[in-house]
């Protein structure tokens, strides 16, 4: 059997998978707060965990993996963005407009990671529907002495539990002096964070013994993870951004109320996707969203190979460039693919570089190799391992497109066939030293104001701010 090692924030290292129950490998992946449209960095931890699921099934067997991915949806955001709806004249009450805007964002979820391939979790717990277990939990840690209720709170207090800050390899004194705690009269110690907390009239809550409220954020993942997978699981996935403080406390809070339990055995983060050096981010408000790429005509397909062309340790950014060269490449594989079936399993090659540390990179440059010697039922079994070359996600290659002045337009397919034709006729008569055609039709390219741009790949072009592509019948 394959053997996989994956990195492990606990322990720093990278270390050899093993299942606590090899019949049944559970692992749980913080899911979005659903309050308003995905942004390409969410889909990053989607598209990263789904080839682990991918990996997991195909080692362990398709039956053999429970995934966890849950909903958000109880948050002030939602809270504020259903109260705008309202004061922007929106019919209905406050409890019904949140109902609305969750569903919605909850359907605009679905058909955006669908549209990158990425399969449904086995479960998909709602927060709303789990507030019993979670006021079980804080009763729990109440009666442990690891939470206290004061004022309609519930804290979690951080200093009963001596293992606070292992995962992210800080003292509690130094978070204290590097994060944004609130301090609050209601807190023994400025570093506590609410498990509970009251709600007004007008906002969603629930009775609990501690009078009307609603849960924190990070009770939601212990609670929920605990009921789906139990004390005890394989792996807890997520964004770098949130180790500290969201899975800090979640560990605080499952190993205090589950004390033989170890919680999440691996801790698997992603780096960020950035723009410009930072993290892209809602707040921060430099974000598109993967709507907004689909919408420009970029296929789904196109976005899972960028962002799986990056090791999912190592932060990236989304540029157009890595974007053409993913088309350019998937457009190939194709055509080389079509009609083909799969060979009976993936390349070796493919499944060491997935088993190393989710090395997607690397299984992209052995689907090269592949490609490259023309093995196509071994580059297609292979590429569906990483979700890539699925009829799901096909179908875009028969439509053409091209880039002009960076944006990208629809052109039709007669028109880029001949201009494909007339760049691979330049590499041809520049590869056999013919410099005086390659010349000549570079020249005629060039007054139809296509412009050719050549690399390691090979070339490809686009449509200047001037075309006349009547031009291009001086040549042939
Ligand atoms: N720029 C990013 N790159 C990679 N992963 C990200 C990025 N931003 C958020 N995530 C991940 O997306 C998932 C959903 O996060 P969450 O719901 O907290 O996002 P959000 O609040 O909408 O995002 P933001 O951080 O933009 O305010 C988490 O696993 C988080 O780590
Ligand atoms: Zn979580």
């Amino acid at each position: 059997m394959v053997e996989i090692r994956l990195t492990n924030t606990r322990t720093r290292a990278k270390e050899l998978f093993r299942p606590l129950d090899p019949a049944n490998v559970r692992l749980y992946l913080c899911g979005p707060t659903v309050y308003d449209r995905a942004h390409l960095g969410n889909a990053r931890p989607v598209v990263v965990i789904d080839v682990l699921v991918r990996l997991l099934r195909h080692i362990h067997g398709a039956d053999r993996v429970t995934y966890v991915r849950n909903f958000t949806d109880v948050d002030d955001k939602i809270n504020a963005a259903a109260l705008a709806r309202q004061q922007a004249g929106n019919p209905g009450t406050l409890e019904e407009l949140i109902r609305e805007r969750t569903e919605e964002t909850i359907g605009w979820y679905h058909a955006d990671m669908d549209a990158l391939g990425a399969a449904r979790p086995d479960h998909e717990p709602r927060a709303t529907d789990y507030i019993a277990q979670m006021i079980a939990m804080i009763e729990a840690l109440i009666v442990g002495g690891h939470a206290y209720a004061r004022d309609g709170h519930v804290l979690f207090r951080v200093r009963s539990y001596a293992d606070y800050g292992k995962l992210s390899g800080r003292s509690v004194d130094d978070m204290i002096a590097g994060a944004r705690v609130e301090v609050a009269p209601f807190k023994e110690d400025p570093m506590d964070f609410v498990l509970w907390k009251p709600s007004d009239d007008d906002l969603p809550g629930w009775d609990s013994p501690w009078g009307r409220g609603r849960p924190g954020w990070h009770i939601e993942c212990s609670a929920m993870s605990y009921e789906l997978l139990g004390e005890s699981f394989d792996i807890h996935a997520g964004g770098i951004d949130l180790q500290f403080p969201h899975h800090e406390n979640e560990i605080a809070q499952s190993c205090c109320a589950h004390p033989y339990g170890r919680f999440a055995n691996v801790w698997l983060h992603n780096e960020m996707l950035q723009v410009e050096g930072k993290k892209m981010s809602k707040s921060l408000g430099n974000f598109f969203t993967v709507r907004d790429l689909l919408d420009q005509g970029i296929p789904g397909e196109v976005i899972r190979f960028v962002l799986l062309s990056t090791h999912y340790r190592k932060p990236m950014d989304w540029t157009a460039e890595k974007a053409r060269e993913a088309e350019a490449v998937l457009r190939k594989w194709r055509g080389l693919t079509a009609g083909i079936d799969p060979a009976a399993s993936p390349a070796p090659a493919v499944t060491a570089a997935l088993a190393d540390d989710l090395n997607t990179a690397g299984a992209i440059a052995a689907l090269h190799e592949l490609a490259g010697q023309g093995d196509a039922a071994g580059l297609l079994a292979s590429a569906r391992l990483l979700g890539l070359l699925t009829d799901e996600l096909g179908g875009w290659e028969s439509k053409r497109y091209a880039y002009s002045l960076g944006v990208r337009v629809g052109v039709n397919a007669q028109t880029a066939n001949r201009i494909d034709a007339l760049v691979e006729a330049r590499a041809l008569a520049k590869s056999n030293r013919d410099f005086a055609r390659a010349d000549a039709i570079r020249d005629v390219l060039g007054r139809a104001g296509i412009r050719i741009m050549d690399s390691r790949e090979g070339s490809s072009w686009e449509f200047g701010p001037e075309v006349n592509l009547s031009i291009l019948d001086e040549i042939h």
